[in-house]
């Protein structure tokens, strides 16, 4: 019997955006679907698995976490059996999502779903979102850098923070450009003006983005997330807004230029004797494969830890090196419960309870718990009628005043499906917290090698890593450019007056 295909959503989006956070909440929605989730992270030990394992659902929800890596690129050898196991299990689930890395481009993934014809007989890309961390975004940090100060640099190396900013906004324009939809994140704290301005943003740095939706604290409605649908092929009827196809959507992914950054490698290695060539998907995986800049470390600590203490040693810690997300379990002198710590950038925070989000819960997995205004009116309409056609209507508007009302008609039409329409709108006012017991214990081999400043781990499968291990040991995952697992230890070590390494 011929299965149809099972259907992936890829979720990209630069470290620290709120892919898990968005992901964790999606499983309290899942409306019966049977999700099988795919964690990929860029460190050795998974954190994000754990954690969404902690908030699945009864049997509905899989997760599988994949650490080390870059899954699909060049020569990972996980993709395909893992692939293969959702496969063997394709009775079980109904659609996959896969959380790639915020270190990755999402082609890599894209690229193979498609291209490999064992692999697209089996799997059909949905859609890809991108999850957009919107604050840092509104302070600058994913701007390109300039193209002339790149250009002027092209013999030399370019300084470290250039340098590193100069690969975040690569990356970061790369995630967004192939991107389906674009998420904004962390909006809570956020007025009409800065949304805007947010949209401005993305739409100057990818102007051919399709749809952009409001996460409001990493919220997003299944249905502008899940069976979207974008990149069926053969649909003859299906059009999207702005007339793009998909076939035509998914050729503008495949043809994007290489910026000029790409052509060159950031510590001042260029390609060498090549022509100015441009790069499809495979020299996008190349290129970011191959840039050894990126690096992951755990740091260990076996002393009890001062919370507030540790919080801001880590927060002065990251404005010290280049470490641009941190995220781990910690024992405290306390209650001797593992409190997470979540770091993006210098913002650092501690979470004793429910280490991401209930279904009501808004008090959550924050480091900074503001609440939302609730004045972000986001409404979505779904139609879902009869016949074939499958229309996005991308009527993204604005009222008058710039009051920040987003209208975003999205029109299914699905043969086996009755009609009904509403609209709703997503204002989260609740405020109260779980607690409950994690009890996330983490057992790794520690290899450190004397000289680790640039530990590259190797592929491993550290899928039990979400699982049991070593009495009151402290973890910490540190992801930087060019960050010195040396000097970060030494440093979180002297702030907080306790050893880690
Ligand atoms: N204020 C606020 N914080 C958020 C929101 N979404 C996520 N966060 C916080 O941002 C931090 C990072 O969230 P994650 O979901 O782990 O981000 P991620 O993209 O999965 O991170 P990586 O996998 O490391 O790239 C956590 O501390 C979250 O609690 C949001 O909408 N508002």
């Amino acid at each position: 019997m011929i299965r149809a295909p099972l259907p992936v959503t890829v979720v990209t989006g630069f470290l620290g955006a709120g892919k898990t956070t968005l992901l964790s909440n999606l499983l309290h929605e899942t409306k019966g679907r049977r999700l099988a989730i795919v964690v990929n992270e860029f460190g050795e030990v998974s954190i994000d698995g754990a954690l969404l394992r902690d908030h699945q659902r009864g049997t509905e929800v899989q997760v599988q976490d994949v650490a080390n890596g870059l899954l699909a690129y060049g020569d990972d050898a996980l993709f395909m059996p893992l692939m293969a196991q959702l496969h063997a299990r394709r009775d079980l689930i109904d659609h996959v999502v896969i959380e790639t890395s915020g270190l990755a481009v999402p082609t890599a993934v894209m690229e193979r779903l498609q291209s490999d014809a064992l692999l697209a007989e089996r799997f059909v890309l949905d859609a890809t979102l991108a999850v957009v961390d919107t604050p840092l975004l509104l302070t600058g940090q994913f701007d390109p850098v300039g193209v002339e100060n790149a250009e002027s640099h092209a013999s030399t190396t370019l300084s470290a923070t250039a340098a590193t900013a100069a690969s975040v906004a690569e990356l970061f324009r790369l995630q967004i450009n192939h991107a389906d939809v674009v998420v904004l994140n962390k909006i809570d704290d956020l007025d009409k003006r800065a949304l805007i301005e947010a949209e401005t943003r993305i739409r100057r740095l990818a102007p051919n983005v399709r749809f952009i939706e409001l996460a409001h604290r990493a919220r997003l409605d299944t249905r502008l997330a899940l069976g979207l649908r974008l990149h069926q092929p053969g649909e003859g009827r299906h059009s999207h807004a702005r007339g793009a196809t998909s076939s035509q959507v998914y050729t503008q992914v495949a043809s994007l230029q290489a910026s000029p950054v790409l052509s060159r490698r950031l510590d001042g290695h260029s390609h060498s004797g090549l022509a100015p060539h441009t790069h499809g998907l495979l020299s996008h995986k190349h290129f970011h494969e191959h840039d050894p800049g990126w690096q992951s470390f755990v740091l260990h600590s076996h002393a009890p830890q001062t919370e507030a203490t540790l919080l801001a040693a880590l927060a002065k810690t990251a404005q010290a090196e280049p470490v641009m997300r941190i995220k781990g379990f910690v024992h405290t002198a306390g209650d001797g419960r593992p409190v997470l710590i979540q770091g993006v950038r210098s913002r650092i925070g501690a979470i004793r309870s429910a280490a991401v989000v209930h279904e009501h819960d808004d008090a959550q997995a924050h480091d900074h718990a503001h609440r939302g205004d609730g004045a972000h009116s986001h409404e979505h309409e779904h139609e879902h009628g009869h016949g074939h056609d499958h229309r996005h209507d991308d009527s993204h508007s604005h009222s008058q005043d710039h009051g920040h009302e987003h209208s975003h008609s999205h029109s299914h039409d699905h043969g086996h499906e009755h009609g009904h329409s509403h609209s709703h709108d997503h204002r989260h006012e609740h405020s109260h917290s779980h607690s409950h017991d994690h009890g996330h214990e983490h057992s790794h081999d520690h290899d450190h090698d004397a000289d680790d400043d640039q530990h590259r781990l190797a592929h491993t499968d550290v899928s039990s890593s979400a699982g049991a291990v070593a009495h009151a040991e402290s973890q910490l995952v540190f992801i930087g450019y060019h960050a010195s697992r040396k000097r970060v230890a030494e440093l979180v070590s002297e702030l907080t007056g306790t050893l880690w390494h």
